[in-house]
């Protein structure tokens, strides 16, 4: 079954309890939640206080992507807050390997991710580890961006490793995701489907429910 996250980053946070209740019950199953610490990424988003407050807005699966260094130092405040998937850049820690399993030993599914100048390669060791593998289509650490087109290649290069090595997880992309080229990332191989802009922007519920058709 394919997914959709919608990405609250492109919520208008002012009302953020409603747009996460209208994104439920259009039927997207997931909600995106794109932390950011101004050391990976250039830009503040929002952290635990905000997840944990949201946490009562809705039963669906709280994604959350870090875009902090060393984010080892904050994975247990991450699950006690309510995420249920957890993402860390391979990029961003010293021990990849350990940061992945302190995840798992919270009762939390493990996801890496990797920026799109980073190999394939750099992630391959870990693949054993993960429930997950996010393809960053765009440059992390802001919304609204253009979806680089070379994360189809790399999809489809992670979905072979994986089958050759007969592992399951799932492979999410996020980044510059629309109606228009959704299709192309899921016959890449992709399964769950992050939207921001494309979905916040307008009617979120309406644009829910034109990713699920497509989907
Ligand atoms: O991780 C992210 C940025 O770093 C966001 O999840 C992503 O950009 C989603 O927003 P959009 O669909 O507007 O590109
Ligand atoms: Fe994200």
């Amino acid at each position: 079954m394919n997914i959709l996250s919608p990405s609250l980053l492109s919520a208008d946070f002012k009302k953020l309890g409603e747009e996460i209740a209208a994104i439920d019950k259009a039927g997207a199953e997931y909600v995106h939640i794109d932390v950011m610490d101004g050391q990976f990424v250039p830009n503040i988003s929002y952290g635990m206080p905000v997840i944990k407050s949201i946490r009562s807005c809705t039963k669906r699966v709280f994604d959350v992507h870090l875009m902090i260094d060393e984010p080892i130092r904050y994975v247990k405040d991450f699950a006690d807050c309510g995420a249920d998937i957890i993402t860390v850049h391979v990029e961003a820690c010293k021990d990849v390997a350990a940061t992945l399993e302190a995840i798992r030993q919270l009762g939390v599914k493990p996801a890496i991710t990797l920026n799109p100048d980073t190999p394939v390669s750099a992630i391959e060791p870990y693949l054993n580890q993960v429930d997950m593998v996010l393809v960053m289509s765009v440059v992390p650490g802001a919304g609204g961006q253009k979806f680089i087109p070379e994360s189809l290649d790399k999809i489809r290069r992670i979905k072979k490793l994986l089958d050759e090595n007969r592992l399951h997880a799932d492979i999410e992309v996020d980044g510059g995701i629309n109606t228009d080229n959704v299709r192309a990332a899921l016959d890449a191989g992709a399964n769950i489907i992050v939207a921001g802009s494309a979905v916040f922007k307008g009617d979120a519920a309406e644009n829910v429910k034109k990713f699920k058709e497509l989907m």
